[in-house]
């Protein structure tokens, strides 16, 4: 058995890493596409007609799929029957066909009457059928690219077990992040002197296309190692199934229901704000529209050098519990300046670095410390579970976002900026919340004696 495991593919060095960079090169291009249009929100005020409550809606859309079909348990469950390669291959190929749509949505093919605007035209007439023909392809792209997420992270787990795993998990965060990255800083030059909204999109869809080629050639790569492991891999993934009888242990398990909390409320604290922060550089800082997202893409340049770091850190020296909470008081300290102080344009870089600090210190803190909460027999079950009961929050803050703004700019004189106080007040009451959460979990994780504030590498 030894034997056999020492002449596996995972064993050469150069053969993991390269299945690693496969992967993480499909992950940057589902998060480049998945906040391609965040900086775009200007342009489709002007260009689309829509409200700010529209284009909160289309963002909340990400997530409908997942939260009302429960895809991400179902996807969790054919992650288990049907294998990873099949799995990553269709759920990649609903990404794609998502992002299709949410590009059509913006051709002008589509928008003087190509196929499904008649019928798209013909109810709830106050949204624009840019706007549903939109919606329906980001809500299938969300589906396809978290199941797709929950797929690398297994990948990475077969290939890295009993190696670089926290390394090879922390790498393929920052790829992650990079796609954000120039997602913010490169989407508005693509849509070129004429503004035309539908470019940086189609770019976006032959990139997913690209990360669909390089996730055939992990498939080649896993096919090769589940042929020479295969008795040892029926043990693995007997371990990781999604059981529905899991569930209620789960929910019955204080320190799991409190990492869920913690995680919804503060990613929604991130991610939705990401999606409106360039038109807060533009409406409150006074940023051009082009340069509006390279303020905010100071936010995953931050985390894709922090975040490996901190993980390290806390690889070795512990304290996970404790950054959970100092990294939500950070979170509210940077939203507070977005809310309340003066639009100086310094304030803006300061509140972005240490929101880039915060995003930085949970997610790192955060994702190790599930499996010493939860028995590796129920991993995959609180995964699926944690990242399905963030999608809701994902769905409704930027609904919340998007509805707040126009309400509380209603009367606007024309040409007139738009005020984000009482918006990001919102974002300022999910840091709050998320450091009472942070604060009951280390008071549990005191109680129950579940280790997070000890080092992730015992001795
Ligand atoms: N595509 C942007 C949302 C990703 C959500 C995903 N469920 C997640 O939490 N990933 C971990 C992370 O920190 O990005």
């Amino acid at each position: 058995m030894t034997a056999q495991l020492k002449e596996s593919i995972r064993d050469s060095k150069s053969a993991r890493w390269f299945v690693l960079i496969t992967v993480s090169f499909l992950m940057l291009t589902g998060y480049f596409f998945t906040d391609i249009m965040s900086p775009l929100q200007g342009m489709l005020r002007d260009q689309m007609g829509w409200s700010n409550s529209s284009y909160g809606t289309f963002a909340g859309s990400y997530s409908v799929l997942n939260v009302f079909c429960l895809m991400l348990i179902f996807g969790g469950i054919i992650l288990d029957k049907a294998g990873i390669r099949f799995t990553g291959t269709f759920f990649v190929g609903v990404m794609i066909f998502g992002a299709f749509l949410n590009y059509y949505a913006m051709t002008d093919t589509f928008n003087n009457g190509g196929l499904g605007y008649e019928f798209l035209n013909s109810f709830l007439t106050d949204y624009k059928p840019s706007l549903k023909m939109a919606m329906i392809g980001y809500a299938l792209f969300g589906v396809g690219v978290e199941i797709a997420g929950i797929t690398v992270s297994r990948i990475i787990v077969k290939w890295f077990k009993g190696k670089e795993m926290a390394l090879a998990m922390g790498l393929e965060m920052a790829c992650a992040r990079g796609g954000m990255l120039i997602a913010f800083t490169a989407s508005p030059f693509m849509t070129g002197a004429d503004k035309v909204i539908s470019r940086p999109l189609a770019f976006g869809v032959i990139l997913l296309i690209i990360g669909l080629l390089a996730f055939f050639v992990h498939n080649m790569m896993d096919k090769k190692l589940d042929a020479e492991v295969a008795a040892d891999e029926t043990v693995e993934s007997s371990e990781d199934e999604f059981k529905i009888s899991d569930v209620f242990l789960l929910f019955k398990n204080p320190g799991f229901l409190l990492i869920a909390f913690l995680c919804v409320l503060f990613y929604s604290a991130i991610f939705p704000f990401t999606k409106f922060a360039p038109d807060l550089m533009v409406q409150k800082y006074g940023f051009a529209e082009e340069f509006s997202g390279w303020i905010v893409g100071l936010l995953p340049i931050g985390t894709m050098v922090l975040t490996p770091v901190f993980g390290a850190f806390m690889d070795k020296k512990g304290k996970s519990a404790s950054i959970m909470m100092l990294g939500s008081l950070l979170l509210i300290f940077s939203h507070v300046i977005f809310a309340y102080l003066p639009s100086n344009t310094a304030f803006a870089f300061v509140a972005m670095v240490v929101l880039g600090f915060a995003f930085s210190f949970v997610p790192a803190a955060m994702w190790p410390s599930v499996p010493k909460i939860i028995p590796e027999s129920r991993l995959g079950s609180a995964y699926a579970m944690i990242f399905m009961i963030q999608n809701v929050g994902l769905m409704l803050f930027p609904m919340l976002l998007g509805y707040v703004l126009d309400q509380s700019n209603q009367g606007l004189a024309e040409g007139a900026s738009l005020d984000y106080t009482s918006s990001m007040t919102l974002m300022v009451g999910c840091g709050i919340a998320a450091l009472v959460v942070a604060f009951f979990l280390r008071v549990v994780d005191k109680k129950k004696g579940y280790g997070l504030d000890l080092p992730n590498i015992q001795k």
